[in-house]
């Protein structure tokens, strides 16, 4: 390797999670070089990160950290105990903030319970319980004002908007001034202004002396990007920005992919759904904590089998609004909602709300028990719970099992849920939210984080479902093209207030 090598595999061989997933890899980086990576399945995508990060098995070659060569040597004169890793920061798709008592148990609702989450550290607190691991540019005060972060400075992370966690999760790793920064799809969950935003940010990291390694896709490879790694049959594809650029040819349509309509046509029959006069209605419903108005005046009508989208930046109170409907929000019962014939508030019970309510959001999977698997995750959708906590039947456990097969995840089966790849993840929440024929579905920013060709398949999957004449849909993207065609109503928020309703 020449004399400006930052970073290098040699011939590596990697086991991960009990499957073989590189052979004689080759990758190259040097000092200044600013890298974009393009894996196909998200299995290897975090098996190149983690292998950086020495949480893989190398069962053959080398991987090498010129990088850190002379900060070890110094550590070492000095006697103290050091990693490579100390100078490396990542930011995955799985972040997950830990609470006061440094326990990862966080339960969903508790985001919309505004007095209950006093166990969650405010932001302004999770930043200076970081402990840098070197000293340099950042420091929290730059962290804050660089990421727009002071106006949350003393809201609990629990109450943190999808953009709004994502933006903390990169400020939190700049704070130890790694020489290497390990970013998984950081524009996803992004609204398309912040994500035009961006390229400063990226440029700012980069003028403070970073290297970046960015999982993206090829659409959103950043400015400050030099190279472009593309793997493919085994060998990572190493090319400049501006050659990959040129190479590649501007046809970026998904596969379609092959749908097995037998287990289908089985699956959908148990998909047996009752008629609903009054189905979804909220009539100047708003939603408040404090001072703070999160939702204004919304009035909505969605009807037995309309498809709609959910549109708005980050923080506009998507998921607050969504929360109304899946019994998640205590301010439901001070509103006039209608849901599945019943007024809020009219002695229902959760349970009734959530029966017919089929949820899958990017957020949930970090609030399941660490012990579930990812077929346990499934069947407790029968029990509307996170995790499986009771014997199933013969023919729930044959459902979730099919259901497996169908989505091609069964290989999972046993697998932890929490160490499956995302898009398995995102799978099993399907799966979870079909097993119980919901009469209502709904993606929260559902595809965030999981390859093209996977979300291709998601919303293809949804696409057939939410066509049957007495299911809805309700599907929140930041992209449009992540849209699944069936949609064809929409509801715009801006700040809270409904801004636009094409219904
Ligand atoms: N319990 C709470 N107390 C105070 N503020 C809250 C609470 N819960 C949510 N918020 C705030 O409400 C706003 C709306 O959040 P919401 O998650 O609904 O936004 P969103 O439109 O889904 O955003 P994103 O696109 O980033 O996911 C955010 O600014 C969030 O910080």
């Amino acid at each position: 390797m020449g004399k400006s090598s930052f970073l290098y595999f040699e011939k590596v061989g990697v086991k991960h999670l009990g499957n073989t997933i590189f052979q004689d890899f080759d990758f190259s980086m040097e000092d200044g070089q600013h890298w974009a990576v393009l894996f196909p399945s998200v299995l290897e995508k975090e098996a190149f990160f983690n292998t950086i990060l020495g949480k893989t098995v190398v069962y053959h070659g080398h991987v090498r950290f010129p990088f850190a060569t002379q900060y070890q040597n110094v550590k070492m004169a000095a006697k103290e105990v050091s990693s490579y890793r100390d100078l490396i920061a990542h930011v995955s798709q799985k972040y997950t903030f830990t609470n006061k008592d440094n326990l990862q148990n966080f339960y969903f609702q508790q985001r919309f319970n505004a007095t209950e989450s006093d166990t969650a550290y405010t932001v302004k607190e999770h930043l200076s319980t970081i402990e840098p691991k070197n000293n340099g540019y950042w420091d929290i005060e730059k962290v804050m004002n660089f990421f727009n972060l002071e106006a949350l400075q003393n809201e609990s992370l629990l109450k943190l908007s999808n953009g709004e966690t994502r933006r903390l999760a990169i400020g939190s790793a700049l704070l130890h001034n790694p020489k290497l920064f390990l970013m998984d799809e950081p524009l996803t969950g992004l609204d398309r202004e912040t994500r035009e935003m961006f390229d400063q940010v990226f440029q700012q990291i980069v003028d403070s002396g970073i290297q970046l390694i960015i999982a993206t896709k090829v659409q959103e490879i950043p400015k400050v990007i030099t190279h472009v790694g593309e793997y493919r049959s085994g060998v990572m594809h190493s090319l400049t920005k501006s050659a990959f650029l040129e190479n590649r040819s501007t046809n970026l349509a998904v596969d379609s992919i092959e749908i097995d309509n037998s287990i289908l046509e089985k699956l959908l029959l148990s998909l047996d759904v009752p008629k609903y006069e009054q189905f979804v209605k909220l009539h100047g419903v708003n939603v408040s904590y404090g001072e703070k108005r999160i939702l204004k005046n919304v009035t909505w009508e969605i009807k037995q089998g309309e498809s709609w989208s959910i549109k708005g930046h980050n923080g506009a109170g998507k998921s607050t609004l969504i929360s109304l409907l899946i019994g998640e929000h205590p301010q439901a019962y001070a509103n006039d909602i209608y849901l599945f014939n019943k007024k809020r508030g009219t002695g229902e019970s959760i349970w009734d709300i959530k029966k017919p309510i089929g949820f899958v959001s990017s957020d949930l999977s970090r609030f399941f028990p660490r012990n579930q698997t990812c077929y346990k995750v499934i069947l407790s959708g029968c029990f509307d719970t996170m995790g499986l906590f009771k014997k199933t039947t013969d023919i729930q456990s044959q459902l979730a099992m099919d259901w497996m097969i169908f989505l091609q995840i069964h290989k999972f089966a046993n697998v932890l849920f929490h160490q499956a790849p995302i898009d398995v993840q995102r799978f099993c929440l399907l799966a979870r939210a079909l097993i119980k024929s919901p009469a209502l579905l709904i993606c929260d920013e559902a595809t965030q984080g999981m390859d093209e060709n996977q979300a291709g398949r998601f919303r293809q999957i949804v696409n057939l479902i939410a066509n049957r004449p007495m299911i809805s849909l309700l599907y929140v993207s930041h992209y449009d093209h992540d849209i699944p065609s069936v949609v064809d109503k929409e509801l715009v928020l801006r700040d809270g207030e409904v801004i636009q309703m094409n219904g």
